[in-house]
């Protein structure tokens, strides 16, 4: 079910560069697809189709090529996701016309520096994905992309103790400046990945 006028569920997924936003969608949408849904992916970048080439090929067998979309917003990624959303929802207006059934859409933004967030009228439900690797205070500078999404993934938890971050610490200033819920994942293993579809189907599809 969606909640804005489209008949999809659509989930934007936002996050500083190389925090493991297209690592999250590949481990999203096999299990959104054993669970009977039908999917479609847009991957937003500046100038380049390059994660949206990489994502039709994992998924080939799984998703119709022509759901798996690169949107190029040229401009820095949240013009794209917040103020001008219209490239990627004539995108999700143009999956819709081919595959009506369509059940849900993610959208991947492209990398940020910890203000994006996701207009309402793309995105029903948004994550906002952050790594361990970048450094133990990132929740604590209270970027709207960390305050404001519906969930907070804090990603590649594997690499706390190389990198000397405490992951206590992360989880207990994510809870201090956060009304809403955050998950730990390791995108490598898929540890945590139940929990974040947990959550999308509590968000969007169950709602
Ligand atoms: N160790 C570890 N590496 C991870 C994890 N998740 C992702 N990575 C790696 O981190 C790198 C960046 O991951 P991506 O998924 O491409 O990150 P992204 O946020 O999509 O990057 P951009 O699209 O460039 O902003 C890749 O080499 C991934 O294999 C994780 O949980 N643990």
């Amino acid at each position: 079910m969606s909640l804005t006028h489209r008949d999809v569920a659509t989930v934007g997924i936002g996050g500083p560069v190389g925090s493991g936003k297209t690592s999250l969608v590949s481990e999203l949408v096999p299990e959104l697809r054993e669970r009977g849904l039908d999917v479609g992916v847009i991957a937003n970048d500046i100038l380049t189709q390059e994660d949206a080439d990489a994502l039709r090929e994992r998924f080939a067998g799984l998703v119709p090529k022509d759901l798996v979309a690169g949107v190029e917003t040229g401009a820095c990624p949240h013009t794209g996701i917040r103020e001008d959303p219209s490239m990627n929802l004539a995108q999700v207006d143009d999956f819709l016309a081919e595959h009506p059934d369509l059940d849900l859409v993610l959208v991947e933004s492209g990398g940020d520096n910890l203000a994006a967030t996701f207009n309402p009228e793309l995105a029903d439900y948004s994550l906002y994905v952050i790594s361990v690797a970048e450094g133990e205070d990132i929740p604590r500078k209270r970027g709207p992309g960390v305050v404001e999404c519906d969930l907070l993934v804090i990603n590649k938890t594997d690499l706390a103790p190389h990198v000397g971050a405490d992951l206590d610490a992360m989880e207990r200033d994510a809870e201090a400046v956060r009304d809403g819920p955050f998950v730990t994942t390791n995108c490598k293993t898929g540890e945590g990945v139940e929990d974040v579809l947990e959550h999308i189907h509590k968000g969007v599809l169950f709602a």
